[in-house]
């Protein structure tokens, strides 16, 4: 079996490239930094930092890489049995061009054995979302074609992986928490269901995605934002911080409500999940800034994701929300100036003021009660 798996980033060599590695496929990783694609094709491995208790490090053997620019892109799609994707949500679109281009050359070439590609991102339904990428890329007369022969399999996938430390010299170099998670979306496979070790099947992928984006995403993004407000560096740092941990875990616990209603969560199972994130969170052998946590902010208050669309939930079943609404809050004064969204974000409340960004932003209604709360709680942060 082989694979081409966009994006050797943190969680592509962490955890996803890792995975596929070890189980004996044959990996092909694509990516746009130059020093990360030199380094996987001199070496051909990387070393892995499992750290924990045990820290250990496993080192992943037999990889390549291509740039994800080049027309390398194009053979390898048309020849794989599997594509991965963790490049980050707004990358899709622009990886969709050349997966389009492959499966052109694909169904051309009259390579009929099945693919399936699986998008490892942190977003409700990612992989579908790169299916209409393709789709809008694809010429009609191959839609019927990749239809039948390829597989759009939705994942949620979970691995904490910082990047590496400063101090080391290697671009390869990772370092991952023990925990990991990847669970795919059965029902939508072409061909025979892969048996990779570490990844899931489950035919009820919609309550595995949100209860990891809307529990540890959740409390993950509030951390950071209220850990840069009170002056962490860290996540660590942060949730170590009676206030903070007190808002998070009550908005992990208000989004939680949700889910338990939606999806049928026993109470008590979840209240176990959500003390154990906590207790990643706290992690010392990991040392993850708030700034990588809170990044784009405007992607983390948008309608669909961790903050907004548990909040909606809350309004839907008539739950409580005050904590979420803190955590809405805080993300509006996150401040980065490595990261263009946090000064868009900003520019937009400099110029339209807290009430009408946040209702830009986040589809939110500007005259609703939980907007007036949202921009009560971000004057009182101030
Ligand atoms: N790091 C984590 O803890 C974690 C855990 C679960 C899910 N995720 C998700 O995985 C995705 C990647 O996150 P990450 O933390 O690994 O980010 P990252 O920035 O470490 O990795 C992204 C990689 O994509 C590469 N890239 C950018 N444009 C590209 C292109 N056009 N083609 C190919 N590669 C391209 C970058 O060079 C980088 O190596 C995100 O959606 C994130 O939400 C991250
Ligand atoms: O990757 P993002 O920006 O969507 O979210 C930042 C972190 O919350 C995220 O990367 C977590 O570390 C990860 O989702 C853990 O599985």
């Amino acid at each position: 079996m082989k694979a081409l798996h966009f994006g050797a980033g943190n969680i592509g060599r962490g955890f996803i490239g890792k995975l596929l590695a070890d189980a004996g496929i044959e990996l092909v990783f694509a990516d746009v930094n130059q020093a990360v694609l030199d380094a996987l094709n001199a070496r051909h491995e990387y070393p892995v930092h499992v750290v924990g208790e045990q820290a250990k490090v496993e080192i992943v053997k037999g990889v390549s890489a291509v740039n994800s620019t080049s027309d390398d892109i194009i053979a390898l799609v048309a020849e794989v049995d599997l594509v991965t994707t963790a490049v980050g949500p707004q990358i899709l679109e622009r990886i969709a061009g050349s997966v389009a281009k492959g499966l052109a050359q694909r169904h051309e070439a009259g390579n009929a054995r099945p693919l399936n590609i699986i998008a490892c991102e942190n977003m409700v339904r990612g992989t579908s979302q790169l299916k209409q990428h393709v789709l809008n890329a694809l010429p009609e007369q191959h839609h019927a074609w990749v239809e039948q022969h390829v597989g759009f399999v939705d994942s949620a996938v979970d691995r904490i992986v910082p990047p590496s430390e400063a101090g080391s010299n290697d671009p390869l170099e990772v370092t991952v928490e023990t925990f990991s998670e990847w669970i795919v979306d059965k029902t939508q496979f072409k061909g025979a269901l892969p048996d990779i070790a570490g990844m899931e099947l489950t035919d009820n992928l919609m309550a595995f995605v949100e209860r990891k984006l809307f529990t540890l995403n959740t409390g993950h993004a509030i951390t950071a934002y209220l850990g840069q407000l009170a002056g962490h560096q860290t996540i660590r740092d942060a949730i170590l911080d009676e206030k903070i941990r007190a808002v998070v875990k009550g908005a992990m616990e208000e989004s939680g409500a949700v889910l338990i209603k939606r999806y049928g969560f026993d109470a008590d199972k979840h209240a176990a999940y959500i003390e154990k994130i906590l207790g990643r969170f706290e992690n010392p052998y990991l040392k993850d800034d708030v700034e990588r946590v809170g990044r784009q902010p405007l992607r983390k208050l948008s309608a669909g994701d961790r903050l907004i669309k548990p909040t909606l939930g809350t309004l839907e079943y008539q739950l409580p929300n005050a904590h979420l609404v803190q955590g809405i809050a805080a993300a509006m004064h996150y401040r980065s100036a490595q990261d263009p969204q946090a000064q868009e974000l900003e520019a937009l409340i400099n110029e339209k003021g807290p009430q009408a960004t946040l209702a830009q932003v986040s589809g939110l209604d500007a005259n609703s009660d939980v907007v007036a709360a949202a921009v009560s709680a971000y004057h009182a942060m101030a």
